[in-house]
């Protein structure tokens, strides 16, 4: 019996990175959560104690501010792809580099009609993520990106049902042709490749979900993720894979009092515990292989 080190990685998770563009007197604002990590034989940091091979989480924190000085700083992706090949580059025994990037998203503060030139407000609609991976473990060097939106809550007061599902012992839900369906969309697609509009392809991603859950017609919240995925790489040929998870954010209708008085699906009570969680993939057939893209991202299935 031998007791060895197993899979490791190491980095600065969650640095917030704020970046101010101030060429003129009409600021703009990028606000970022970024998180690397590195692999690879970081055996002697481990077993020995020795540092030698190691670039420490405290310089990787530096690279990632200093990544935002760049002009300008583009997208999510770029920026990551750049830093994640730098960390790479830094350490002679990294196989593969992470960096995780979440975009907070503010508004200008409008002022009379206006967009004030420096004063913002958060927008709530999801938040943008990038997973984006450099993996030089293998004979050629593989990257891979992972791009999504998450906390993307999203409501339907009509135009869902669920009935004809498995019924025994312990069933008390009732067949419903009508119900509110409700989520807080997590939604991560894997890039095919890398010669991507970034941005205007997850706007043209984010607008396309919301579309088809409002518009699909849902048997169940399984049906309604499938569509949405079916939507997204039929428009979208640079998406190879796409992967859900919704919690699906129950809405019971209360017995309303006095006894008697009639409900008919205006008063619920929004339960926050338990509830469903229908994950998903939706894939090409013919996708390139995913190699480690999907490794340690949350909720995916
Ligand atoms: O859309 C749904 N899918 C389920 O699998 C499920 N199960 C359940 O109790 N309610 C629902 N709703």
């Amino acid at each position: 019996m031998a007791i060895v080190l197993g899979p490791n990685q190491y980095g600065k998770a969650e640095n917030r990175v704020v970046r101010v563009i101030r060429d003129s007197s009409r600021h703009e604002i990028r606000d970022l959560n970024v998180s690397t990590s590195l692999r690879g034989d970081f055996h002697d940091a481990h077993v020995t104690g020795d540092q030698a091979a190691i670039l420490p989480t405290d310089t990787q924190k530096n690279a990632a501010f200093a990544f935002a000085k760049a002009k300008p700083l583009g997208a999510i992706e770029d920026y990551a792809l750049n830093l994640a090949e730098h960390l790479l580059a830094q350490t002679p025994n990294a196989t593969g580099a992470r960096v995780s990037v979440e975009e907070y998203e503010w508004q200008r503060i409008q002022v009379g009609g206006v967009g004030h030139d420096h004063s913002f407000v958060r927008d709530g609609q999801g938040t943008r993520n990038t997973i984006v991976t450099v993996d030089d473990s293998g004979p050629a060097r593989a990257v891979h990106v992972v791009s999504g939106i998450e906390h993307l809550t999203v409501a339907k007061t009509t135009g869902s049902e669920f009935r004809g599902f498995l019924k025994d012992e312990y069933t008390t839900l009732p067949e419903t042709t009508d119900r509110i369906l409700a989520t807080s969309l997590v939604a991560r697609w894997r890039y095919a490749g890398t010669d991507v509009d970034w941005d205007a392809t997850h706007a043209a991603i984010k607008a396309l979900l919301l579309e088809r859950f409002a518009t699909i017609y849902s048997r169940a919240l399984q049906q309604t993720l499938y569509g949405m995925g079916e939507a997204v790489l039929e428009a979208h040929p640079a998406v190879a894979e796409i992967k859900f998870s919704a919690p699906n954010k129950h809405h019971f209708l209360v017995t309303l009092l006095p006894p008697g008085t009639e409900n008919p699906g205006e008063v619920f009570i929004a339960a926050d515990r338990p509830y469903g969680l229908i994950e998903a993939s939706v894939v090409r057939d013919d996708a390139p292989d995913a190699g480690s893209a999907w490794s340690a991202v949350p909720a995916a299935c």
